[in-house]
């Protein structure tokens, strides 16, 4: 099996496509988990796959590390894009491609060689409903703005926050008070989060920038989270210590991305693309 090894911002992903490779579903899940695995596999955060769409240029599918399948990457996302464009699938700087969480538009930017260097998404809208992560800590049409969980005795106030896939926000003055690789993994699984969730600690610098880190649902501590960055600048705005409609800077450990939360409710992300490498990955036990 053709793969593509890609990153943005150093949240990396074992790229296939589907216009080359054929796959089984059963085959994706176990997939996921033999490639990312960084001792016996290629390693990497996860698994995704770039095919054809009937709504749309592209189709992408993310599965995490863990191999469970989430409903968008915003990292991975730009880097399909930069795939598309740079191995001429596409040779339209605007392009749509459909994830499970709806169909997102991608404007890419070409750099002097020909090639995607940055891709700015329209993320689609933040949903903000407790229902949408889901999130079992109050009524349920309602936002989680200043929700509670208990861990080990300790409350910790958190705001909940869709992109089609489930954030729980927790603002600190400080990340060393809350070290992710700590909190995180209690938060992923803690009761309140059905389908888990993906964890963000930020700590606001002013209102047009803000540090941040993450714990990913599947996949743990990673370099960057696109979809955590814009649920990151939507519960910032929300609590009005950042402005709807202003670009905002969100240092993440692998780089910044600009995040704009506009008054259309929708959330956009500009951020880059690069291509690590290709390889052939030969264990295809669906071929058997
Ligand atoms: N772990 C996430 C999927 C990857 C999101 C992240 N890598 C991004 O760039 O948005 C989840 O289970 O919802």
């Amino acid at each position: 099996m053709r793969f593509t090894k890609m990153h943005g911002l150093g949240n990396n992903y074992i790229y296939v496509d589907l216009w080359q490779e054929q796959i089984p579903e059963e085959a994706l899940s176990p997939l996921a988990i033999a490639v990312s695995d960084v001792n016996r596999g290629i390693g990497s955060d996860g698994l995704i796959t770039i095919g054809p769409s009937a709504v749309a240029d592209a189709q992408m599918r993310i599965l995490n590390a863990d191999g469970s399948e989430s409903q968008n990457c915003g990292n991975g996302i730009r880097c399909v894009g930069k795939y598309l464009y740079d191995h001429a699938l596409t040779k339209a700087s605007a392009i749509t491609v459909e994830t499970k969480a709806g169909v997102m538009k991608l404007d890419l930017h070409i750099d002097e060689r020909d090639l995607v260097s940055t891709v700015t998404v329209d993320m689609g809208p933040a949903r903000l409903r407790r229902a949408d992560l889901p999130v079992l800590s109050g009524e349920p049409e309602e936002t989680a703005l200043h929700d509670e969980l208990s861990l080990n005795g300790e409350t910790l106030q958190f705001t909940g926050i869709s992109m089609g896939n489930p954030h729980a926000i927790f603002f600190v003055d400080d990340a060393k008070t809350h070290p992710v690789e700590v909190y995180g993994p209690l938060v992923e699984r803690h009761a309140l989060f059905p389908e888990r969730v993906n964890v963000e600690f930020i700590t606001m610098k002013n209102r047009r920038e803000l540090d941040f880190r993450v714990w990913e649902r599947g996949s743990g501590i990673t370099q960057a989270c696109g979809t955590g960055a814009c649920a990151a600048v939507v519960a910032a705005c929300l609590h009005n210590v950042s402005d709807r409609g202003e670009d905002v800077t969100v240092h993440l450990l692998g780089g910044d991305l600009v995040i704009r939360y506009d008054y259309d409710g929708h959330v956009y992300m500009t951020g880059p693309a690069e291509e690590i490498c290709t390889g052939d990955w030969p264990h295809e036990p669906w071929r058997a």
